[in-house]
């Protein structure tokens, strides 16, 4: 899943009173069985809980439309029965001769109706030389459909604009259009929350399920998460998927609490988890305009989720080799370095290889400012660390009396020498995790440079 669609289930699962997980895999080219895996585990990861629907990706004839062929063939009869479906032997190359034709004259491209008046003697010749077809809708002539979208107010469509379309594929299986819209009524589903691609199948939708006498859920229709590129995200233009995130370290929390704003409007900007996300949710707070991903916000709740998790699902979330590094015994205070100053577990690994190996790696900044403090700090600075040996406060002073040095010209060597770089923890926790060997090795790095 990308976030686009996760963003879809998360409004479902916001939204409704029983949150429905269905797999629409009729296409045989496009679905496999650890897509299904995949898409089970990123919902579980992001909390998201079905009340009705598959536990894994067990083919089962209650959530997998490939094993609900009986049921559509069921509702293709009655339909060709009222004469309100047919047999296409259009190939493939022929309709696409024919909405090329459209095209270039500047027509919309729908199908021209061509197999839709063949006689029983003609339909049976085709069938008899082998030829497969497909079966269309009729869609009725000079009729308008209506609806009123939940989020985008009243619709209107012509059906003099909609082409006769596919409800079942020329191998047998079930078109997206026609199972969707069944499966939807069977399985009585009152809110259908989709991505408005999807606005312009609704009439088609609604025009079947009229047809069968089937009940027509209510529709909302969000508008898309475009990318930074301008244009919708989609598995096809590589937008990140919930794998890649999770792989990144971002706690679902984080996930759920972006999501939840993108596109819809909570007055309250507070952290908040899956049961308040819910109970705020509305959907007259759905936007109508296009929504921009922005990973900076993405990554503005994942800091507050690391500021406020507790010290076992931090000590979770840590990368093992990272884990590893961490003597057991100080572990609770590095803990504490990782809530105040990371947001990714690969930050917290490179905390943990500054304070616990011989692994320096010195950031541009840090040097120029070692350099600039010179051999004759470091030289201070070791002094000072025998004297004052586990003692921080005594040590600082004793460095401020050795160099003279105040305020920024007093910290940001001994940072820069002892860490790499310029930001981090406090200088107290960064001197007291230091195996003191350590320490020394570092100070003393500096003071073999001749100027
Ligand atoms: N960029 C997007 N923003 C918001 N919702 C989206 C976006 N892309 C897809 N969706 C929604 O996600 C749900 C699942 O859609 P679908 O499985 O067609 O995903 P998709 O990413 O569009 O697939 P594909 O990339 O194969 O076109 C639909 O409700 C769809 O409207
Ligand atoms: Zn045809």
């Amino acid at each position: 899943m990308h976030l686009g669609n996760a963003r879809t289930a998360l409004f479902s699962a916001l939204f409704g009173d029983r949150f429905l997980l269905r797999i629409e895999d009729t296409d045989s080219e496009r679905s496999r069985s650890e897509f299904v895996d995949e898409l089970i585990a990123d919902l579980r990861w992001m909390g998201l809980n079905w009340d009705e629907g598959p536990e894994n990706a067990e083919p089962d004839e209650r959530y997998f439309q490939s094993c609900r062929g009986a049921i559509y063939q069921r509702y293709y009869e009655e339909l060709e029965q009222q004469g309100r479906a047919y047999f296409c032997f259009c190939s493939p190359r022929e309709l696409e001769i024919s909405r090329k034709i459209q095209l270039s004259s500047g027509q919309p491209p729908r199908y021209t109706g061509k197999c839709s008046h063949l006689t029983a003697d003609e339909v049976s010749r085709k069938l008899d030389e082998g030829l497969r077809p497909t079966l269309r809708f009729r869609v009725p002539k000079n009729e308008t459909v209506e609806f009123e979208d939940l989020v985008r107010g009243p619709q209107k469509f012509a059906t003099d604009d909609i082409g006769d379309f596919i409800i079942r594929r020329a191998d047998g299986s079930a078109a997206f259009f026609f199972c969707n819209a069944i499966d939807d009524a069977l399985m009585g589903v009152t809110h259908v929350l989709r991505g408005e691609d999807h606005l312009a199948n609704t009439p088609r939708q609604m025009l079947v399920l009229a047809a069968l006498g089937l009940p027509i859920p209510q529709y909302a229709h969000i508008s898309l998460i475009m990318g930074d590129d301008g244009a919708p995200l989609s598995k096809r233009n590589g937008s990140r998927s919930l794998k890649q995130l999770r792989e990144e370290g971002y706690f679902p929390c984080a996930l759920l609490n972006m999501l939840a704003r993108l596109g819809h409007h909570y007055d309250c900007d507070d952290l908040m988890d899956f049961r308040t996300l819910k109970a705020n949710f509305d959907l007259s707070r759905l936007g109508k305009s296009p929504a921009r991903f922005d990973v900076a916000h993405l990554d503005h709740w994942q800091q507050l989720v690391v500021r406020s998790a507790d010290d076992e699902t931090l000590g979770g979330w840590l990368r093992k080799e990272t884990a590893a590094i961490v003597p057991e015994e100080h572990l609770a205070a590095f803990i504490e370095i990782v809530r105040s100053n990371c947001v990714f577990p690969d930050q917290a690994d490179r905390w943990a290889r500054i304070l616990f190996t011989d692994e320096l790696q010195l950031d541009p900044d840090a040097a120029e400012a070692a350099a600039q403090a010179g051999e004759s700090y470091f030289l201070s600075a070791i002094d000072a660390a025998n004297a004052a040996q586990a003692d921080f406060d005594m040590f600082l002073r004793e460095l401020k009396t050795r160099t003279g040095a105040k305020g920024k010209a007093l910290f940001m060597p001994l940072r820069a020498g002892l860490t790499g770089r310029l930001d981090g923890p406090e200088l107290g926790a960064i001197y007291r995790l230091l195996d003191p060997h350590r320490l020394h090795r570092r100070l003393a790095e500096f003071t073999y440079e001749s100027e």
